[in-house]
């Protein structure tokens, strides 16, 4: 994979964001949590961290955001990391859906009725109800302080208000949940679960956050900022296979296509990609395609992965 100048991506990067920006006026800022409609419609920006330091940002990338589905993949390695891939691999599946994020379509339709993967809403709940703690407390808390040692900053928290919104209206996820509970593949109280479900989606970031983490990512695990192990490459790897084939719903296809790096987005309308071995990434535009990713974030990442000859592929 070729190697960029950081100064020639810096020079470049402000202009391809104002020719994605536009992208956005198409797409819908999500409403299904009242909160998240408040989102700046035509906000975009993005973060590029190098594993030497150097960084390049460019557009609104120093609002901030919440996670939403993008905690799911430190969800997941923290499941692993607590559990062993046999034993997590016995409560979700592997593969893609086809389906929209929220759907309980499968569930019913497939034997033995357990998610198809831990990238969508049934395998993340699924996921929260590994993570060890003896309370939803200590379990969210686990969450938060690792990813607040991920993304080098201990100011990361839950945005309350996106949290009460989606915890008020998340009928659907409660739907999925006792679904869940009903077919013995949730235990625990499913409430708690839930809760600690919601609080990791609502943890705050910017696209500086996301870039950090995307690059211990892009790194095997191994944060080249302090030299610190911080996760498995095992698990890594199996993250980012799961960021490739999962990562953007039933856009995943089309995505490794058109940009080529693993990738999970979340509906606030960030993304968090990243170039193996080299760069961390952080791209945040609210307004989302149909199929619930970036309009102009997804955009932006063609551009800049076609620019810089950056697909993995
Ligand atoms: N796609 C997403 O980001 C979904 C996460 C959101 N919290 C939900 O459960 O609906």
């Amino acid at each position: 994979m070729p190697s960029y100048d950081i100064g020639t991506i810096r020079e470049r990067l402000a202009e391809w964001v104002e020719a994605s920006r536009p992208y956005a006026a198409s797409g819908r800022v999500a409403s299904y949590i009242p909160e998240l409609s408040k989102s700046p419609h035509n906000a975009l920006g993005v973060s590029l961290l190098h594993a030497s330091g150097e960084s390049a940002t460019a557009g609104d990338c120093g609002k901030k955001f919440t996670m939403q589905s993008i905690s799911k993949v430190f969800t997941l390695i923290l499941a692993l990391m607590d559990n062993g891939e046999e034993e997590v691999f016995r409560k979700v599946g592997m593969e893609p859906t086809g389906d929209n994020f929220n759907s309980m379509l499968k569930l019913e339709l497939v034997r033995p009725g357990i998610p198809f993967n831990p990238m969508i809403n049934a395998g993340a709940i699924t996921i929260s109800s590994l993570i060890r703690g003896s309370s939803p407390e200590e379990v969210y808390g686990r969450i938060l302080d690792f990813l607040r040692v991920l993304a080098g900053n201990r100011q990361l928290s839950c945005d309350e208000a996106v949290y009460r919104s989606e915890s008020e209206t998340g009928n659907l996820n409660r739907s999925i949940a006792y679904f869940l509970k009903q077919n013995g593949v949730l235990s625990g109280n499913v409430e708690a679960v839930l809760d600690v479900y919601f609080r990791h989606c609502s943890i705050q970031a910017d696209c500086a956050d996301l870039a950090r983490m995307g690059l211990v990512l892009a790194c095997g695990g191994l944060d080249p900022l302090t030299g610190n192990r911080l996760i498995p490459r095992r698990y890594v790897q199996i993250a980012k296979t799961f960021m490739t084939t999962c990562g953007m719903y039933n856009a995943s296809g089309e995505f490794a296509i058109q940009v080529g790096l693993p990738a999970k987005s979340g509906v606030s309308g960030g993304i968090l990609a990243l170039v193996p071995g080299q760069y961390g990434i952080g791209v945040f535009g609210p307004a989302l395609n149909d199929k619930g990713n970036s309009q102009a974030g997804v955009h932006l990442l063609e551009v800049i992965s076609r620019e810089l000859d950056w697909s993995m592929f």
